[in-house]
């Protein structure tokens, strides 16, 4: 079902007392949002965070995973592991896994199925460069990276999807997509499933947008139709600014 989700995605941020630190601030604020309201801390902070979360409304996430159920993958992490902890929901293909790590269409294809196989929900991220933009290629990129990722699954598994669009000139920039860019590509972005699954899913699907969120900006950026969130990177890692945020629903 369609819904209003503002997901922190902490990033390499934070180290234990830090993550613990910025936990209780987390507790500490009140809201009366309409939105699901997630956070994505590092792997070596996940069990602790949402040990200290269960309880509340905030739900703890995972930023990354591998495809393979288990094996001879030093330093990855599986679905399975995740979900031995609570964990339910994971964040793939990121622009910084795809530029850092080579991640590409097809291993980000093995990983969302190897979420959707053991009932994990997926956010899934892409978004152009400023490259792609400047020559006017940004949906053509945009349509790529979704269709490569995810048009081999079924219609049912996107009950189970976020899709996130995040232009990669806006991560980390402070320059927003304006809220027209944003409305545009959302726009565009439902289209595309439309055409090949329907309607009925495209309308469902929530689309979170990210790049540069922040309390000054999110109300005028979320109160576009086809804009259902927001995955924000540094102003989530103040509890204050996220919740100011997560208010803006
Ligand atoms: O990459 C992002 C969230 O995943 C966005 O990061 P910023 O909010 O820091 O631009």
């Amino acid at each position: 079902m369609r819904k209003n989700i503002v997901a922190g995605n902490w990033k390499m941020n934070n180290d234990l007392a830090q993550t613990e630190a910025l936990i209780t601030a987390l507790k500490n604020q009140t809201t009366s949002s309409n939105a699901e309201v997630m956070v994505a801390p590092t792997f070596t902070n996940l069990f602790q965070a949402y040990q200290a979360l269960k309880t509340s409304n905030i739900e703890v996430i995972a930023q990354n995973m591998h495809f393979a159920e288990n094996g001879a993958y030093t330093g990855e992490i599986s679905a399975s592991m995740l979900k031995s902890i609570g964990v339910n929901t994971v964040i793939l293909g990121h622009s910084e896994r795809r530029e850092y790590f080579n991640e590409t269409d097809e291993l980000l294809a093995k990983k969302t199925d190897a979420a959707l196989a053991k009932g994990i929900r997926v956010i899934f991220c892409f978004g152009e460069e400023l490259a792609d933009r400047k020559s006017g290629n940004e949906e053509t990129i945009v349509g790529n990276q979704i269709k490569n990722a995810l048009f081999h699954l079924e219609a049912a598994a996107f009950q189970n999807i976020v899709l996130a669009y995040e232009p990669v000139w806006a991560i980390g920039t402070g320059e927003t997509a304006s809220p027209e860019q944003a409305q545009d590509m959302h726009a565009f972005i439902r289209k595309t499933l439309a055409d090949k699954y329907g309607n009925d899913v495209a309308d469902e699907v929530s689309i979170l947008y990210g790049g540069s969120v922040k309390p000054a900006n999110a109300e005028e950026i979320f109160s576009k139709p086809d804009v259902d969130g927001g995955l924000i990177g540094g102003a989530a890692l103040n509890a204050e600014d996220f919740f100011a945020i997560v208010n803006a629903f």
